[in-house]
């Protein structure tokens, strides 16, 4: 059966604005509109040209660059605002006229302070004002979601009536839920004689949460056009978001009747542009464009996205316009997916106790630090491929004290040749005060060349990676080692730079030879 088409009204521009703190310039504006028009948004809804000059201006600005994309404006049933909107479109392409009137009976009696007869007269006079300017022309019903369906109805067919092709139901203070919003709007498009010479739309804001639901619901019950932003911005908790509404209409093909024309592969773009000129994060949960969208941590379900990846997604992630979906190293994931990162490293195990020895370090790693990356991984297997080789010094304890204006102190048991000993020392630093206790049971009589500490990743939580270079007698060896504390760094990279030395110790080099790992 073939789909109906659903108009992508986007309203981030106008509704998405009015969120305290959003406000964009005619710059701004237009940047995110041509992005939109990339994004094959059917209606782009600019501004409210008589909100101020520089809306007027962004909205003119807007409707002269975009030609692939309607082009709209906002304006009170008020002759002055149907006049400044349709000035600031005269040079769009295709430009569309919105006009609006509440009729709520709470904002009719206390808002407008008019009559329900006052609101009707006005709303055809608006639209045919607008239809003098424009021929195109929506009609929206304020706070719909409590309006009285018999006055709706009266209204709406007046409105077709005198010109609407496009009758809007809002439900501006997202009071409605699912099904009787869907049931009202069905109800409508049935009652409302001249109903079939109106595209419906819907205008859904998210105060329950519901926005998204309650469009779907309503394009379910014959909406054709629904009104939505990117990132979901809007008005307090905003308006039903543009990525979820055409990802779900694209995922539930199954049972939905409609198709957008939407090119999803912009989204993510779409998203992360709205995000930087506004300055409002998204969350890393949100649907669709948040980080951890197409992101799996635990190891259950690694293992099944790398098996099969419709396992756990139902989307793809550059259908979106992610680059891939991310398989995300931490404490819950499990061997198959750590082998599978590691061997994308180009890092193969020699044995399953080696891989083993390796999944154990990197849990301990795991419970320190939140997500693992690839230099942690790395740094991880040249630890255990280093505790693998029968080696003659190994760290089994420690413990630093380091007070302001005390000397630190240094306690090691060290594994020396099979025995476990216990020595301590004092240092000008901590680094320092480990390095003399170890060198108390090695009796090295090597130089440190090098010391130096690098961040392996960023934050706080990041591993440091100490390299030690010992010399002895013109040999020189690197040690290395990784840890979230820079201190126990240090002693790895010392105690193995040590038997670096000590496991070479028969050969000898003339001239200074780099040995390590
Ligand atoms: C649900 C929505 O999102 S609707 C769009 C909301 N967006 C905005 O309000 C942003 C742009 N708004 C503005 O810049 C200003 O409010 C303006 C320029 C439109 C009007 O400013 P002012 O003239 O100072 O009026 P103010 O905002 O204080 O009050 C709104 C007036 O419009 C009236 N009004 C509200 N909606 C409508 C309407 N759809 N049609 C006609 N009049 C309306 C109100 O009753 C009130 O009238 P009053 O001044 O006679 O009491
Ligand atoms: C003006 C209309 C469409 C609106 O923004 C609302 O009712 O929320």
């Amino acid at each position: 059966m073939s789909k109906q088409p659903l108009i992508i009204f986007d309203t981030t521009l106008r509704d998405g604005e009015q969120s305290p703190g959003a406000s964009m310039t005619r710059d701004e504006k237009v940047r995110i509109a041509l992005m939109l028009e990339k994004l094959r948004v059917d209606v782009i809804e600019a501004g409210f040209a008589a909100a101020s000059p520089g809306d007027f201006e962004a909205v003119k600005a807007v409707a002269e660059s975009v030609t692939g994309s309607r082009v709209c404006s906002l304006a009170r049933a008020l002759d002055r605002d149907i006049e400044a909107a349709g000035e600031a479109l005269a040079g769009a392409a295709q430009g569309r006229i919105h006009t609006f009137i509440a009729t709520s009976p709470i904002h009719m009696q206390y808002k407008l302070q008019m009559s329900p007869e006052q609101v009707v007269e006005r709303a055809v006079a608006a639209v045919q004002k607008a239809r003098g300017l424009c021929d195109d022309v929506e009609f929206s019903c304020e706070d719909a979601g409590r309006s009285e369906l018999d006055f709706l109805c009266r209204i709406v067919e007046a409105a077709i009536e005198a010109g609407a092709s496009t009758i809007n139901i809002p439900d501006t203070v997202g009071y409605a839920l699912p099904v009787p919003f869907g049931e009202m709007v069905g109800e409508l498009i049935r009652r409302v004689p001249n109903s079939d010479k109106a595209v419906f739309s819907v205008h859904c804001h998210n105060d329950l949460g519901l926005a998204v639901a309650n469009s779907l619901a309503a394009v379910n019950a014959g909406a054709r056009q629904v009104e939505c932003t990117i990132n979901g911005l809007g008005e307090r908790a905003g308006n039903a978001s543009l990525e979820e509404i055409v990802m779900a209409v694209r995922t539930r093909q199954d049972i939905l009747d409609v198709e957008t024309r939407i090119d999803a592969t912009h989204i993510v773009p779409t998203s992360r542009l709205v995000s930087t000129v506004t300055g409002f994060p998204v969350q890393p949960n949100k649907a669709i464009v948040g980080k951890n969208a197409f992101a799996h941590e635990s190891g259950i379900h690694q293992d099944g996205v790398l098996k099969h990846r419709e396992t756990y997604e139902i989307m793809r992630a550059e259908d979106v316009g992610w680059h891939t979906n991310a398989i995300v190293l931490g404490k819950h994931s499990g061997r198959n997916a750590f082998r599978s990162r590691l061997d994308e490293l180009g890092i193969q195990f020699a044995s399953e106790a080696e891989l083993n020895d390796a999944f154990a370090l990197f849990k301990q790693l795991a419970d320190k630090k939140h997500e693992i990356y690839d230099e942690d991984l790395q740094a991880l297997v040249t630890d255990t491929r280093a505790a693998a080789r029968a080696e003659r010094f190994r760290l089994v304890a420690m413990e630093v004290t380091s007070k302001t204006g005390e000397t630190p102190l240094a306690r090691v048991v060290l594994g020396h040749d099979g025995e476990e000993r216990r020595v301590e020392a004092q240092g000008s630093g901590p680094v320092d005060a480990v390095f003399k206790a170890i060198e108390q049971i090695a009796d090295s009589q090597a130089e440190l060349e090098l010391y130096s500490v690098n961040a392996i990743t960023s934050g706080t939580d990041s591993q440091g990676e100490v390299t030690v270079r010992l010399q002895k007698g013109g040999r020189i060896v690197n040690g290395l080692g990784a840890d979230t504390d820079i201190v126990i760094a240090s002693a790895k990279a010392y105690i193995n730079a040590l038997n670096a030395l000590a496991s070479r110790g028969a050969r000898t080099h003339p001239q200074g030879v780099h040995e390590g790992p």
